[in-house]
């Protein structure tokens, strides 16, 4: 494939005049390289840092330390910082220490927020590891379903989603004096939500008039650093009343990229015939592919180990590694295995490798130019949905995209697509708040006696998002009619879940079913799939897996592979699979290694990926905690003597009707013509051929979601009775 090689961006140097440049280049500063592709000239290979480098060298050789009392002296004098820097300066892993180094968080905690899981639990790894402590006591993290801290954590790494639930105990974040907002130009949800409570808080705690619950000034000030890679700084500064913008200049090694002579079409194709040039032409280094979504992830994966298997023996190896949001979060972290010797390691990865992050080894990145984008199509008329659209990525992505090479030494980034089309692209992601669904954030505020249509936010949303998620939650029984947050609505804004699942889960009080209930939502919450669905065998996983079909359809078929997964022993594996309600010896340390193995071979025989049912079980016994904590009874199970309000009804009318109040929203009714047509909302839909009741006609389903290819799907569906929607509370209430 013909290249064409350009130096890596300049930063632009316009900002240096509204802040401060703290020159950290540490003489480092990329000379403007002009590699031929070919001749492979100039190419340092994985070089990383050398073996006698020790861990203190290496912080000390970043660009950023060369800043560091100047840093510190501005983040002492002012409330607010900004702080822009390019990608490797040492921002994430060096500020927090520095702070914490200086004294200047007296006896509070810093939080440093991510808006991805996998980037706060590595990075806090790694400044534990620069810390010379063990991860979960000075350093540690909190995402969500995971979480490694303890009283003696001084910093922590967390998701920005679970620092906006925090302020659900703790409004004014009294536990933190610092919080860092890390990667802010990506202007996730949270993201947005914390930054205009922060500006709330920082009003509370450090300004002249306290507006805090009880009118009194909060004991300790709060220091707030906005860290972005981009050059959005300016907007983030006037939205703190003109904060002090500090720009840290340098990165420790170059990277060069090589633009596409043509925009490449069939960027899979591409991505694997560069990949095995690079393989093949160049010195040793790992390879890190961005892709837009699972679908190419598992193609090109297929395509390369077949290539692969055919290279002459005296090539070096190569060894596949993948990591996705869906994938299980053991099996993302496999990357940053070391690679094993004589062998290239090929990391094939969605947008969620694209900031903070550092794969030891990766010299060669290849950036397809592809993500997908989340996007909510609002229905005012009742539900609107989610999409995931694949799309061209910002001029912001393909810099944090090559800035993933050259962390250890030179890099090198190939860019499947032609340099004005990188000069073309938009210069960053539209914010979240203007195209997600805001349901969730909206429940949590009206916890915080906050609308957020009065919050002081970068962005305002669009109104008819905003109103599509007032009736969601209305219809879930979580708001009154004046938009009131009601008892039940409390209840479900305290568990981690979406909150269809969450109305679920508290629905199933009067029904006496919870205990299944969690069961279920913990499967569907778990990030990875539970089916494994290869198009080569999906035929023989269908019929395997026949026998957990239930009637009613995909919530009650997981319930019975929950169910089937806890009852295998090494002395049932091969007999029959009694049901029942048991928690007897589920994959845990009290489930002896034959039992674990016995269990293992079980999913492999029904294409069951074990690790969303490991994760699964993690889930449930948060989701238990929050039970306790709100006083539910999570013991409560529709097969056991105690779910007396049960009388009368059987255990899937109970399961599906308890579900049926989460997914009130999402319901279709079957038409004449044989097509469900949704009961609040204009669409037509198709059930999914995943789904077990794809070939059933049914006056009515619900669904977990819908996805939007050639036509509408409604996936994880379930049969239920027309006469709940016309008992339902919703829609008593609208006839009145
Ligand atoms: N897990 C790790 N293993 C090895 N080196 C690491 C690791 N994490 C960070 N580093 C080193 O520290 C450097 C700075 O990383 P840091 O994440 O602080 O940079 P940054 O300025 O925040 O950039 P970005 O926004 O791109 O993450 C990296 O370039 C790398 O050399």
């Amino acid at each position: 494939m013909p290249w064409v090689d350009v130096p890596d961006e300049e930063p632009k140097s316009n900002l240096k005049r509204n802040g401060t440049t703290m020159n950290g280049d540490n003489g480092h500063r990329r000379k403007k390289a002009r590699h031929s592709y070919n001749s492979g000239s100039g190419s340092g290979g994985s070089a990383g840092p050398s073996a006698s480098t020790t861990i203190q060298e290496q912080r000390a050789q970043l660009p950023i330390a060369q800043g560091r009392e100047a840093l510190i002296e501005e983040i002492r004098s002012n409330d607010v910082t900004v702080l822009l820097g390019e990608t490797g300066s040492g921002k994430t892993t060096q500020i927090p220490q520095y702070i914490f180094e200086s004294g200047l968080a007296g006896n509070g905690v810093i939080a440093i927020t991510q808006p991805r899981r996998v980037a706060a639990t590595s990075l806090a790894a790694r400044v534990a590891l620069e810390q010379n402590a063990q991860l979960g006591q000075l350093v540690g993290y909190s995402v969500r379903f995971d979480e490694k801290y303890s009283s003696s954590t001084r910093i922590k790494y967390m998701t920005d989603g679970m620092i906006v639930r925090e302020l659900l105990s703790d409004p004014m974040l009294s536990r933190y004096s610092v919080v860092i907002v890390d990667e802010a130009h990506e202007r996730t949800l949270r993201t947005d939500l914390l930054i205009a409570n922060l500006k709330k808080i920082l009003k509370a705690r450090n300004g002249p008039i306290a507006d805090d619950a009880k009118g009194k000034k909060q004991s300790h000030p709060l220091k707030v650093v906005i860290m972005s890679a981009t050059l959005d700084a300016e907007k983030f500064s006037r939205f703190f009343y003109n904060a002090k913008i500090l720009y840290v200049q340098g990165r420790q090694h170059p990277v060069t990229n090589y633009y596409a002579a043509e925009n490449q079409l069939d960027y899979v194709d591409s991505a694997m015939r560069t990949f095995f040039q690079i393989h093949l032409d160049r010195p040793p280094g790992d390879v890190l592919i961005f892709l837009p979504g699972q679908e190419d992830i598992e193609s090109l994966q297929a395509s390369i180990d077949l290539f692969a298997k055919q290279l002459p023996s005296k090539v070096p190896g190569v060894l596949i590694c993948s990591m996705f949001a869906a994938q299980d979060q053991r099996k993302n972290s496999q990357v940053f295995a070391p690679t094993p010797p004589n062998t290239r390691k090929c990391i094939l990865a969605t947008n969620i490798a694209e900031t903070s992050i550092t794969i030891p080894g990766v010299t060669y990145v290849i950036d397809t130019g592809k993500c997908k984008e989340k996007q909510f199509l609002a229905r005012s008329a009742g539900g609107g949905f989610d999409t995931l659209l694949t799309r061209d990525i910002t001029k912001s992505s393909a810099m944090q995209r090559s800035g993933r090479a050259g962390r250890e030494g030179k890099g090198y980034c190939f860019r499947l697509y032609t340099e004005a089309s990188f000069n073309a692209m938009t210069p960053s992601a539209e914010p979240e708040i203007l195209r997600c669904s805001l349901t969730s954030s909206i429940l949590q505020l009206k916890c915080l006696n906050q609308n957020l249509e009065d919050l002081d936010l970068m962005d305002s949303p669009d109104p008819d998002s905003i109103i599509s998620s007032l009736k969601t939650l209305w219809l879930l029984g979580a708001i009154d009619n004046k938009a009131k947050l009601t008892p039940a609505g409390r209840e479900m804004a305290a568990f981690p879940l979406e909150p269809q699942y969450a109305c679920a889960v508290v629905a199933s009080k009067n029904y006496g079913c919870t205990s299944e209930i969690l069961d279920i939502v913990s499967v569907i919450s778990a990030s990875s799939k539970l089916f494994i669905d290869a198009s080569e065998h999906r035929d023989t996983a269908t019929e395997v897996r026949r026998k957990f079909r239930h009637p009613t359809g995909d919530h009650m078929t997981i319930l019975n592979i929950v169910r089937a997964y806890r009852e295998v022993t090494a002395s049932t594996v091969n007999g029959t699979v009694v049901y029942g309600p048991g928690g007897s010896n589920e994959g845990s340390a009290k489930g002896n290694n034959k039992d674990k193995a016995a269990k293992r071979e079980w999913c492999r025989k029904h294409f069951l990926n074990e690790r969303a049912l490991l994760e699964a079980k993690d889930i449930r016994d948060q989701l238990r905690m929050v039970c306790e904590r709100v006083n539910i009874d999570w013991t409560v199970s529709a097969l056991s003597k105690k779910s007396g309000e049960n009388e009368g009804r059987t255990e899937e009318d109970a399961i599906v009707r308890s579900m049926g109040h989460g997914l009130v929203g999402n319901a279709a009714f079957l038409q004449p013509d044989g097509t469900y047509k949704q009961n609040l909302g204009p669409s037509t839909v198709k059930i999914h051929p995943s789904s077990s009741m794809c070939d059933k006609k049914v006056p009515a389903i619900i669904y977990d979601e819908l996805v939007y290819t050639n036509q509408i799907y409604a996936r994880g569906v379930s049969a239920i009775s027309k006469a709940f929607f016309a008992s339902h509370s919703a829609f008593t209430q609208r006839k009145a």
